[in-house]
């Protein structure tokens, strides 16, 4: 499997319409994204490394009950400076792992900042919450996350140190977002799709000429 610092070619949103799947991921500073997705992906753990700068895309193919799929894993910096997301990270995706660290309580306070932000641009698709680092204190999985409860959010414990729970976390969370994608009635996918077919209408009565303004985002990153 392939891991790109995304460039502009691998930013084609339009595949995720067709058979391929976005998962994002989002999440404080060092709360350990990276290496989750680095731990499932390459099932390996490195305890050091530089936080990331940029927008990274890990490109996964696999099969779910027979059917071969692309998966796009998105990962971002989580640091205070990026703490609103730009609006294209969330652009079509399908599903979302929303990470804090046991060890440090303002990640899991800050959750709900990064809740309210999915929400307001992907309303239904599924979200899983993520208890990292447990490998640290494993007396925490006895501890009470009110957060996963009051919003319906299926809950993980794991550590990206140790491997616990994280192939389960990536398989449930790409069989989530297969099952979003397959049976979505989100609102404004629907709205998003009606403004696609009105545009091909309006191209078809208008030719070629072509509606800058409906083209896609892209993400200006520094
Ligand atoms: N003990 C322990 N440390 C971890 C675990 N996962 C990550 N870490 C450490 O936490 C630090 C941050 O991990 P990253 O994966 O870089 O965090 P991130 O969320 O990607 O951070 P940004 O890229 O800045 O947003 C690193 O020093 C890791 O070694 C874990 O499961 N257990
Ligand atoms: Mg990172």
């Amino acid at each position: 499997m392939a891991e790109n610092a995304a460039g502009f070619s691998d930013l084609n949103q339009d595949k995720y319409d067709k058979d391929e799947l976005k998962i994002i991921c989002l999440g404080d500073s060092a709360v350990g994204k990276s290496k989750l997705m680095e731990r499932f992906l390459m099932q390996v753990y490195h305890s050091k490394d530089l936080s990331t700068y940029a927008l990274t895309l890990y490109k996964y193919p696999t099969t779910v009950d027979g059917k071969t799929i692309l998966v796009d894993f998105w990962d971002t910096a989580g640091q205070e400076k990026f703490q609103s997301m730009h609006p294209s990270y969330y652009h079509k995706a399908h599903a979302c792992i929303m990470v804090f660290d046991i060890q440090r309580k303002i990640t899991y306070k800050n959750l709900g900042n990064w809740y309210k932000e999915l929400r307001e641009y992907r309303p239904e698709i599924p979200c899983i919450l993520v208890a990292n680092k447990i490998d640290a204190d494993m007396k925490v999985t006895q501890k009470n996350f009110s957060f996963a409860k009051k919003h319906g959010l299926p809950f993980y414990f794991v550590s990206a140190a140790d491997g616990t729970n994280v192939v389960k976390l990536f398989r449930d969370a790409i069989k989530l977002a297969l099952s979003y994608k397959l049976n979505s009635c989100d609102f404004m996918d629907e709205v998003m799709r009606e403004l696609e077919n009105f545009d091909m209408d309006k191209k078809d009565d208008y030719s070629d000429k072509e509606d800058d303004s409906l083209k896609e985002d892209k993400i200006k990153k520094t």
